[in-house]
């Protein structure tokens, strides 16, 4: 499933114009500038092999799509990037440094913030309270600053500064004393997406941010995506609805199986006959379902009765599309 075309991304207003990738555009190919390099990481739960990237970068400065049908890994391998879960085996890096090992809330502090996909905002705090859970290296952590307060009052005010300006930007300030548990579930998406900037992160991954999101906020959350890119932030972000992956993808990463099965930009890897029939379920040749069997046949997994997973959940994902 490789593409020997050009890796410069498409040129539609405000993407990257940039060449993404260095060579042969495919799964696990090389790029110009990658934020996150991960090899070999493999993830199993009993019998079943959640995750197994041979490789994998992420390139910096743009935004990257993980697709893939339920249970291809992708919510696994954001886990394991972010330092919640472990992995079997496998090293990876973010800007350079190696993560092997490191927890999420030093993950963090380095400059990669995740959201989930159901969202972790805490009930019964208020919605500004919230956002100063997101800040970091806060002052009155430690005990001898908490002893003399002239020391945090002052970062005590920037961060809830800071706080207000991103909740104007979300428009959720007219909310920030009312308890998170009160928002909708869009809201929530909103100020868990607000949280992680108080980090002043680099790398934002963002798990299936639209779901649960109503119409209405659909837009303002892609434009709230689209910001953090213009920022200088790189997004990878994991989505189900393939509208949103073609109009804010700079790139397309797809797994099936755990595995890293085709990558390219949006205008080609939407194209691809294997990626269409496993989202659109249209009867073509050459298809992931393939991909998956050949993946079965090396682990020796016998084939499920139905087609596969991938073309069954293809379909599924595509009557919820509509
Ligand atoms: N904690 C767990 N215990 C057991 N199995 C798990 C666990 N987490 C994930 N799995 C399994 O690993 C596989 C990959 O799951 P994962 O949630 O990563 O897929 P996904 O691509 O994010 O799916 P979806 O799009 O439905 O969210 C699935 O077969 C899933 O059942």
């Amino acid at each position: 499933m490789s593409d020997p075309r050009p890796a410069t991304p498409g040129t539609a207003t405000g993407r990257a114009t940039e060449p993404i990738a260095s060579g042969v555009i495919g799964p696990g190919c090389a790029k110009t500038d990658p934020i996150v390099i991960a090899d070999g990481i493999t993830r199993s739960f009993g019998g079943v092999t959640a995750v197994d990237v041979e490789h994998l970068e992420i390139p910096r400065g743009v935004i990257t799509a993980l697709i893939g049908p339920n249970g291809a890994g992708k919510t696994t391998l954001f886990n394991l990037l972010s330092g919640f879960d472990h992995p079997d085996s496998g090293e990876w890096s973010f800007d350079g440094t190696s993560l092997a090992g490191i927890p999420s809330f030093k993950v963090s502090r380095l400059g990669q913030v995740r959201t989930f996909q159901l969202t972790k905002s805490l009930a019964m705090l208020s919605v500004l309270e919230n956002m100063k859970l997101g800040a970091r290296d806060q002052r009155g952590e430690s005990l001898w600053r908490a002893l003399f307060p002239p020391l945090w009052r002052a970062q005590e005010r920037a961060i809830e500064e800071k706080a207000m300006g991103l909740l104007e930007t979300f428009l959720l300030d007219g909310k920030r004393d009312d308890y998170a548990a009160s928002l909708s579930g869009g809201q929530r998406k909103l100020l868990e997406m607000a949280r992680a900037l108080m980090s002043d992160p680099q790398f934002v991954m963002l798990d299936e941010p639209m779901a649960g999101v109503n119409p209405a906020l659909t837009q303002s959350l892609l434009g709230h995506i689209v910001r953090l890119r213009e920022q200088g932030m790189t997004v990878l972000f994991v989505e189900h609805d393939m509208h949103m992956v073609q109009a804010i993808a700079d790139w397309v990463v797809v797994m099936a199986e755990g595995r890293v099965v085709a990558e390219g930009v949006p205008a080609v890897v939407m194209n691809d006959p294997a990626v269409v029939d496993a989202y659109l379920g249209s009867n073509r040749d050459r298809d992931l379902g393939e991909l998956v069997a050949e993946i079965r046949a090396e682990r020796g997994v016998p084939r499920p009765a139905a087609t596969g997973a991938v073309r069954a959940t293809a379909h599924a994902t595509h009557e919820e599309d509509r």
